[in-house]
This record gives structure tokens, C-alpha cells and sequence, in this order.
């Protein structure tokens, strides 16, 4: 489902990131197994996968704090090193601390001050939505705040490209908006954005595309609404009578039905044509308390990272 991971080559200037076969290993484990991925300059893209699926590793690499093993890891079709040296990749990592008795303002501009093209101080404050903060100390703010103030620095040198590990992790609602308003300003001058993040729904709703990782491998990639669909669009559910088989292979075969769960005296049909589905249910008079709900990017995530028995 790589779609443009077929497009322009590894080298092309055109895609901010470009990942060829890249493998990592540690000691047995592989984090990152084979991955290819193809990120077209100002696309917003967001990666999923559980713990431990390789998002952070994959993420160092990108960056250049780590070396793969085999394949290629391209940025704007330079090496990291390059692109990061060159302040085309701003990163804004799990593991950012604060820096004593500094203001915001004075922190963004020394970061900003160390970057070939920085943006300007005010307009970089103003992105991250911490004009009325720049005079705050930054040992002094809240989570979100602080959060801000890491986003700002990521910021600071004007990157063409940013790269968020979980960027709203541990943030209450009204920060997390707060952050996206401020990351969707920033991608709406044509900059690329790739972001981690365990929560589905935010994804959904900020990125312009979702890719999945699972072992180290890429096993979706595209719209949140093509990802919903290749994991079966909808969910047929209906209370199972006595007589009715209780084997999930026997509703499998219904049209359209991808994946099947029996529990608690209930079928829930994971579907890509639901009227067909209900359709051949009706026929069988297996109607009972059915419901027909569109499938969430959480239900397809699940079933898409599966292990597999
Ligand atoms: N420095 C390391 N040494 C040994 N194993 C590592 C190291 N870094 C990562 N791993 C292993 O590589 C695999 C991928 O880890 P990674 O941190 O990339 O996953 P992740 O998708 O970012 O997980 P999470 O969502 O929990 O942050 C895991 O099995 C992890 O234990």
C-alpha cells in the first residue's frame, strides 16, 4: 500500500524524507525491518504503531542520531547529517529538558542564534503561541506550556521539516488543540511535518496521511480514510441465536466480511460492503439487535497490528 513510496527516487530533492529498505538492528532484536517510505514535501504524516513497533528508532535514523544497518536514509535526497547540519530538520523529541533560569524568548533566540537561516524570534513565539509567555522563565511553566517552548526551539532555525516523537503525550485537551493549531499553521506554509503518536483519533483528524508500523515494517500507508477501509469500512454486530454457528469462520465467508470476532453471545463483522453483509445476514435471519457503525481508525489499527495466532 506504499503508493508513493513508487514515486520519485531516494535522491529526489522533491520528497522531504525517503527511506529505502532501511534495516536497524539491536543484538536480535530487528526495530526496524525493511522499511520503505517516500514523504512528498509538505505533507503532514503521522506514524502509528504499539509500543515497541519502531517509531523512535526509525525516528533517530531519520535524523541521523543513528546509522541503519542496510538501506538508504535520504532527507530532501541528502544525508541527515546534511539536512540537520544545513537547519533544514527542526525535532522535537521524547526526552527534552528544560533549561534553568532561562526566558522563553531568550531561549528560542540563542537556539535560533546557532541555525544558518533561523526565523525570526517573534514570529517563531508567535507559531508556537507563546507570545504572552516569552518573558516566562523556563523552569517556571506548566506541562503544556513547556511542551510549547519545545516546539518553539524546534522551530527556531526555520526548518523545512519537523519531526515530532509524540508531541502530545502527557497533554490535557485544551493543550493538545492548542499544539495542533500551532502545528497546522506551521505545515499551511508548505512545510513537511511527520509525527508519532499513540493517539488514533488525533491522527486522524491533523495528518494528511497515516502510516502504520508493525515489527519494523510499514503495513498501511495512506489517507486515515483508506486505512479505515482496507481494515473493512464498517462493523456489522448482531446477537448470535442459539442455533447459529458460533465458529468465526462460518461469517467469514458472508460478501464483504475481512475479519470476524465472537464474544459475549454477540458477532461483530468487520466489513467492506456493508449492505452486502447485512444483506446475506438477513437472509440467514441473523437480524438480532444488529447495528451497522463505521469502523474507527482505532478498529482499524487493531486490526491491522494484530498478532497474528
Ligand atoms: N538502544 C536500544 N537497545 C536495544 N534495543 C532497543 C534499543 N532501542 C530500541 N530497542 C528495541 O527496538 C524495538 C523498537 O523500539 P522503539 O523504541 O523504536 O519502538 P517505538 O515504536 O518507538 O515504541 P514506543 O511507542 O513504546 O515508544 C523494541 O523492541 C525496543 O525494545
Amino acid at each position: 500500500m506504499a503508493d508513493t513510496a513508487t514515486g520519485p527516487g531516494a535522491n529526489s530533492p522533491t520528497l522531504a524524507v525517503s527511506f529505502t529498505g532501511v534495516v536497524k538492528c539491536f543484538g536480535t532484536v530487528r526495530a526496524v525491518d525493511g522499511a520503505d517510505l517516500a514523504i512528498p514535501r509538505g505533507e503532514t504524516v503521522a506514524l502509528l504503531g504499539r509500543n515497541g513497533a519502531g517509531k523512535s528508532t526509525a525516528i533517530g535514523l531519520l535524523l541521523g542520531l543513528d546509522e541503519p544497518d542496510a538501506g538508504t536514509v535520504r532527507l530532501f535526497g541528502e544525508t541527515p547529517a546534511r539536512a540537520v547540519a544545513a537547519g533544514r530538520v527542526g525535532a522535537m523529541l521524547q526526552d527534552g529538558r528544560p533549561i534553568r533560569r532561562v526566558t522563553v524568548r531568550e531561549l528560542v533566540a540563542f537556539v535560533a542564534s546557532t541555525f544558518p537561516r533561523p526565523l525570526p524570534v517573534d514570529e517563531v513565539l508567535g507559531l508556537a503561541g507563546l507570545t504572552g509567555l516569552a518573558g516566562r522563565r523556563v523552569d517556571k511553566l506548566s506541562g503544556g506550556q513547556a511542551q510549547r517552548v519545545r516546539f518553539a526551539v524546534a522551530l527556531a532555525g526555520g526548518p523545512e521539516l519537523i519531526v515530532l516523537d509524540e508531541p502530545t503525550a502527557a497533554l490535557d485537551v485544551e493543550a493538545r488543540r492548542a499544539f495542533w493549531d500551532s502545528m497546522r499553521a506551521y505545515a499551511g506554509r508548505g512545510n513537511t511535518v511527520l509525527f508519532s503518536t499513540h493517539y488514533l483519533e488525533e491522527a486522524d483528524r491533523n495528518a494528511d496521511r497515516i502510516v502504520v508500523i508493525d515489527h519494523g515494517r510499514v503495513v498501511a500507508d495512506g489517507t486515515g480514510e483508506r486505512i479505515r477501509s482496507a481494515a473493512g469500512g464498517h462493523l456489522v454486530s448482531f446477537d448470535l441465536a442459539p442455533g447459529d454457528p458460533q465458529d468465526p469462520h462460518a461469517w467469514g465467508q458472508l460478501p464483504g466480511v475481512v475479519s470476524v470476532e465472537v464474544r459475549g453471545g454477540r458477532a461483530l463483522l468487520r466489513t467492506d460492503r456493508s449492505d452486502a453483509t447485512v444483506m446475506a445476514l438477513a437472509a440467514r435471519g441473523a437480524i438480532r439487535r444488529l447495528e451497522v457503525t463505521p469502523a474507527t481508525i482505532e478498529d482499524a489499527f487493531v486490526a491491522l497490528t494484530k498478532e497474528k495466532v
